[in-house]
């Protein structure tokens, strides 16, 4: 058995594995420990979660490293999650009482600064760029048509298509997300945001997650998204502005192009798991 531990931030749920110990198989854990009825259990029972993410703390450098990998339940690797690398750099301050990380991801690497009630992390410089996103177009996508939708294209460490509306509630997500997700457009495919006003201020945001293959309660990645594509039309300055998932609230700022996400982390519970024979094996 070895030691793992549950984390949220903002909802978007996740076992943290340190990448030290042996798990043969990373794909087939996270796949299995990852499933809401018979993965993981938390002491109120089936708890599932969004991704296995294994974290390699390198704690002799100033500032303390953690070379992050997000395994989603599909058993697909993502390159970037915000709220992922929130998680980490937590993480990685409860072991060494350093209040700043450094997060490697595919992505790129991230500067996080934990404090006490809030993780926040450089999330790097979106894009809509055609090809980084990446979209099969000649120029960027924007208020595109799709699925009913007007899609804009972004990539915020991984793609997103983010759709402004009147009414998030309103959207049959579950229907309309994965025909975007799976569009001819999206060779990599991409996590389908949609954004609505807020009357309290800043936007409201539901996010369904290539990987998860269903909405999650937040994505950091999708926050940033839906601020950039907000900023790109004006809508919204530098900021912060909040971005406010079912999960709870994010708070995304820019500081010359580059995109900031900050919000609550939480440690929920801690257990023991069979490294090499999930339940379900
Ligand atoms: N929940 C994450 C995003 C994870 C990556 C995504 N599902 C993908 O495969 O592109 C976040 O907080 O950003």
């Amino acid at each position: 058995m070895i030691p793992v531990a549950k984390y949220h931030g903002t909802g978007n749920d996740f076992i943290v594995v340190d990448a030290d110990l042996s798990v043969p198989d990373r794909r087939r854990f996270a796949t299995d420990y990852c499933d809401r009825t018979s993965g993981i259990e938390g002491p109120d029972g089936p708890s599932g979660a969004d991704g296995a993410l294994f974290l390699a703390l390198e704690p002799a450098f100033d500032p303390p490293r953690v070379i992050m990998t997000l395994v989603q339940p599909d058993g697909s690797v993502a390159s970037m999650c915000g709220n992922g690398a929130r998680v980490a750099a937590a993480w990685a301050a409860d072991r060494t009482g350093r209040d700043e990380v450094m997060i490697d991801t595919p992505a790129g690497t991230r500067h996080a600064v934990v404090g006490d009630d809030e993780v926040t992390i450089e999330m790097g410089r979106p894009t809509f760029d055609p090809a980084a996103v990446p979209v099969a177009r000649d120029g960027p996508m924007v208020d595109e048509p799709l699925a009913g939708l007007a899609v804009t294209a972004v990539n915020t460490g991984v793609p997103h298509a983010v759709a402004f509306v009147d009414d998030v509630d309103a959207v049959d997500l579950e229907a309309v997300a994965p025909v975007i997700r799976h569009h001819d457009a999206f060779p990599d495919g991409a996590n389908v945001t949609v954004a609505s006003e807020h009357d309290g201020g800043g936007f409201r945001q539901r996010t369904f997650e290539r990987g998860v293959e269903g909405e999650t309660r937040s994505c950091g990645t999708g926050a940033v998204a839906v601020a950039a594509v907000a900023r790109r039309a004006g809508r919204i300055d530098d900021g912060p502005v909040t971005i406010r998932p079912p999960g709870g609230d994010l708070t995304v700022s820019f500081e010359d192009g580059r995109a900031y996400l900050a919000g609550p982390v939480v440690h929920e519970f801690d257990a023991e798991l069979s490294p090499a024979r999930p339940r379900r094996a």
